[in-house]
């Protein structure tokens, strides 16, 4: 046969060599923010059942986790509290009290890993007793009530050292209202990373287990976005933009890629994108399985966010993806 192939891509993939000069994208572990979970008292490393690999801290076992964490090169964790049912209040009272175990490991984990960036969440639901991220008032979820709250979480967060905010809330007007509030105390070099684009996701199941703040009626479709939308992702992403939002964030990630792509072709913030819980399980529990090769899975997953256009990518496999780095 005699027809001429001119054009032959294959010449680029035939030796990793020269695979790794032409490849366009990587992860490092620098893109990478580690989400942990602590709750009060002593001894305690309990594994989250849906999300294996992950488990709840006291603050004295963080200590030490976090020694090897940061020994691996993670840079940035975002703290997650979860809270005993009975310090839950319709007014999320917990979030913002001076000297509760969440604000005080905060200041703990600070002073004892001073080179770490610390990030935290900034919305009501593992403090609320209707686990809901605003507050409730006959079945409704009330927004500009509910700044007041996110702003003194907020500036007691950043008070006890937080260095990176991240709203999670999808309350309207929450970024410059916190931007506000943490200038007006002095916090001006505190910054937000705003989960702009936020949808109403199934993939949230496991991270409500291991924090027990499931929604106890309804579901959060009044402030969470709509999975169908991707126009109205550029109203959120513009609005947290002229809030003085320092990254946007897309969440979840996976199933919404043209999200992120999205977002990266519109604004110069860097673009972070959160890898769910629920993204992790389904790879973990496939893995466990034997259905598929977890690390391959999870590295081509990480690619994949990165190739999408997001530079930050918060996931639960960070320890796990600098260990195989290490
Ligand atoms: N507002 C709280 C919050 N912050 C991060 C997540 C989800 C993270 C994950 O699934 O990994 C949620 C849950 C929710 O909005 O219901």
């Amino acid at each position: 046969m005699n027809y001429p192939i001119i054009r032959r891509p294959r010449r680029n993939r035939q030796s990793e060599a020269i695979r790794a000069l032409v490849q366009e994208t990587a992860v490092s572990v620098n893109d990478l923010i580690y989400p942990m979970f602590i709750m009060e008292g002593q001894g305690i490393k309990s594994e989250v059942k849906s999300m294996p690999g992950i488990y709840r801290y006291s603050l004295d076992t963080l200590l030490e986790e976090l020694k090897e964490v940061t020994d691996l090169g993670i840079k940035c964790i975002d703290l997650f509290p979860n809270y005993a049912e009975d310090k839950k209040d319709t007014f999320a009272t917990e979030s913002y009290r001076e000297g509760t175990f969440y604000l005080d490991a905060l200041k703990a984990v600070k002073d004892n890993f001073p080179e770490l960036a610390l990030m935290t969440d900034v919305a009501m639901d593992p403090y609320s007793s209707d686990g809901h991220d605003g507050l409730v008032k006959n079945g409704k979820i009330l927004n500009d009530e509910t700044l007041d709250i996110l702003a003194k979480m907020a500036v007691a967060q950043a008070r006890a050292g937080a260095d990176i905010l991240g709203p999670s809330d999808m309350m309207d007007g929450r970024v410059g209202y916190i931007r506000q509030a943490l200038d007006a105390e002095g916090f001006t070099d505190v910054s937000i990373m705003s989960y702009s684009v936020k949808f109403a996701s199934a993939f949230y199941g496991p991270f409500r287990d291991a924090l027990d703040s499931a929604p106890r009626f309804g579901d959060k479709k009044t402030y969470q976005m709509n999975p169908a939308n991707v126009r109205e992702a550029l109203i959120e992403a513009a609005l947290d933009y002229e809030e003085g939002a320092d990254f946007l964030m897309v969440k979840p990630a996976l199933a919404y890629l043209d999200v992120i792509k999205t977002l990266n072709q519109n604004f110069d913030l860097p673009i972070a994108a959160y890898n769910v819980s629920g993204e992790y399980a389904m790879i973990k529990a496939a893995a466990q399985n034997g259905w598929l090769d977890g690390n391959r899975a999870m590295l081509e997953t990480l690619l994949s966010i990165r190739r999408a256009g997001a530079k930050i990518i918060l996931t639960y496999f960070a320890k796990e993806f600098a260990l195989l780095q290490a």
